[in-house]
């Protein structure tokens, strides 16, 4: 279980998050939707321990997590995908996946890799090709596989779908819900794709300037609230 509990995170003096609850169980599934600039990424930062000051609580399976380095939440089990991928472009894609290992706790087993190259088939293929090389659907694969590779509990995902070839974004997509339902890792996707996060997901939170202001079931994602919510 994720239990963020009355989180706030700061840039400097200015307030991008205030007073945020949210709630995943073990297994969950939740989108976290709004416009742009509202908060979104910052939340998953604060998550991973990578904004300079928040307030609050972020608890992951009852331990406070808030107070460790960014590398001990890893270790805890939070994988990240971030937006723009986050792939190293001089390094190979076999070396970018090795990086994934690096922040894996010794007492959670390993990913099975040939089940990671069964979801992603093009990476086997590409091993020795520099990850600067590869198309941006190649990469976004990427820098999944590399966070499958850190044996998480939880994936955090910043828009992966973002900039990809629509016959891509179905494969990512098939691969997100698999995560989630074949391997029971607990999902927390930030995507402006809502048919997506009415499929895919169990419950949701909308995030308007800096404030979750709705969530719940995802059945209790209403046209309304996303045209309140989302529409320019
Ligand atoms: N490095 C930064 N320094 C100062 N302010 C920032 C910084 N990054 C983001 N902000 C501000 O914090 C607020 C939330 O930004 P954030 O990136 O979390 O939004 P978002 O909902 O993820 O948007 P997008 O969908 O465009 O990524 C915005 O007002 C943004 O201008």
């Amino acid at each position: 279980m994720l239990e963020i509990s009355r989180l706030d995170a700061y840039y400097g003096n200015s307030r991008a998050l205030q007073n945020v609850d949210i709630r995943v169980p073990d297994g969950g599934f939740l989108s976290i939707i709004g416009r742009n600039g509202v908060g979104k990424t910052t939340l998953l930062r604060a998550i991973l321990g990578l904004m300079d000051r928040t307030r609050g609580s972020i608890r992951l399976d009852g331990v406070e997590i808030s107070g460790m380095p960014t590398y001990r939440r890893a270790r805890a089990g939070i994988g990240y995908v971030p937006q723009g991928r986050g792939i190293l472009p001089r390094f190979t894609v076999a070396e970018n996946l090795r990086m994934g290992t690096f922040a894996r706790d010794e007492t959670r087993p390993p990913v099975d890799e040939a089940f990671i190259f069964s979801l992603f088939p093009v990476l086997k293929e590409r091993l020795g090709v520099r990850g600067g090389n590869l198309s941006g659907g190649q990469q976004q694969q990427l820098a999944i596989a590399r966070a499958l590779l850190s044996s998480p509990r939880i994936i955090l995902l910043d828009e992966p779908t973002e900039g990809i070839q629509p016959n891509v974004v179905e494969q990512i997509e098939t691969v997100i819900r698999r995560l989630n339902k074949e391997l029971g890792i607990t999902i927390v996707l930030v995507d402006q794709d809502i048919a997506f996060a009415r499929s895919a997901s169990d419950s949701f939170a909308i995030i308007d300037k800096g404030r979750v202001v709705a969530g719940g079931p995802v059945s209790d994602l209403t046209d309304d609230l996303v045209n309140r919510h989302m529409a320019v």
